[in-house]
């Protein structure tokens, strides 16, 4: 049967009604329900000796956060079958399984993001096998532009809240119908970056002599990056950098009952003066990443060590 074919099945019989009428999250959800992703999973955990209790997402240029990885296991995602693939420079496409201070993980090199194509609910599929894998908690990266003025460029950002256009205009990965064995159809996300664990990161910055700063993440869908008009906005509403990324993800952890800390690092100032020169160029913004993922390594492992194991139950 063509693919096509199936997926009109899929609708048919979820929604009793064509393809055509239903919104892109729904279908992808509908696709991808709890037993494709628990074959996916399996798919995985076949190839794979580890375990993991710990998701790590690595942003634009980040992807050396797992270099610190032990004993790794490396998966393509091209390899895994209908999984989506990685094609935004800075974002390999790799899964690296392993040991980071003593604790099981597994990091994504390389996210997926709506302005790819990809809907909101596939660009979280992952974080849905972190669920089915086994993982308690998700420590989430990105490279993000500041709209502080008092950020500097190569500045580390605990992320304490965020606030997402594109989710609040219904480009929600969790639209369509819910499976309770995932997570409840309303999720309650007010403490969706938990307190507790952004202390942490804060005791580890501290240790490691970072000067960490917190902020909210404003999310745009991308791919151009902001206007004046957009950063003021974002900026006068309560946020101190912007991205493409982290907020749908983050959701959707909390959604299945994973923990939530997250950071991103400032590779850019966002523009807020309509005389300004245009600042955001993506190259760039990789290399500054780049540049910072030692530092991004060091706060990584140091907050391992850190928990406490019963945060990981
Ligand atoms: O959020 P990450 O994946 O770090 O990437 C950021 O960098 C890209 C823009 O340069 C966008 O994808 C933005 O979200
Ligand atoms: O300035 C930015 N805008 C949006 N996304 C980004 N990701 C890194 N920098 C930026």
């Amino acid at each position: 049967m063509e693919n096509s074919e199936i997926l009109n099945q899929i609708v048919k019989k979820e929604f009793n009604l064509p393809a055509q009428l239903i919104s892109q999250d729904a279908i992808t959800n509908a696709y991808y329900n709890y037993e494709k992703i628990e074959e996916i999973t399996k798919w995985i955990s076949e190839r794979v000796t580890i375990r993991p209790k710990i998701g790590i997402i690595c942003g634009s240029g980040l992807g050396e956060i797992a270099n610190l990885v032990q004993n790794k296991e490396e998966i393509q995602y091209a390899d895994i079958p209908e999984f989506p693939r990685s094609t935004v420079h800075g974002h390999k496409g790799v899964f690296v399984f392993g040991h980071l201070s003593n604790e099981p993980v597994v990091c994504m090199q390389g996210r997926f993001h709506p302005y790819e194509g990809y809907s909101t609910a596939l660009c979280t599929l992952p974080v849905k096998v972190f669920k089915l894998l086994g993982v308690k908690l998700a420590i989430i990266t990105n490279a993000a532009g500041g709209l502080n003025p008092n950020f500097s460029i190569g500045d580390l950002m605990v992320i304490k809240d965020h606030f997402s256009l594109p989710i609040l205009s219904l480009q929600h990965p969790l639209v369509g119908h819910n499976d309770e064995r995932f997570g409840p159809r309303f999720v309650p996300i007010t403490n969706i970056y938990d307190k507790k664990l952004r202390q942490i990161l804060h005791d580890c910055g501290k240790e490691l002599n970072l000067d960490l700063r917190e902020g909210v993440y404003g999310t745009i869908s991308g791919p151009s990056y902001e206007t004046v008009t957009d950063s003021l906005f974002y900026l006068r509403n309560g946020a101190d950098c912007v991205g493409m990324s982290t907020s749908h993800e983050a959701t959707v952890a909390c959604y299945c009952g994973i923990k939530v800390v997250a950071f991103s690092i400032i590779t850019d100032k966002v523009a807020i003066e309509y005389d300004a020169e245009d600042g955001s160029d993506h190259n760039e913004i990789v290399k500054i990443a780049k540049l910072k993922a030692k530092d991004a390594e060091k706060l990584v492992s140091n907050f391992i060590q850190k928990l406490n194991q019963n945060l990981l139950e």
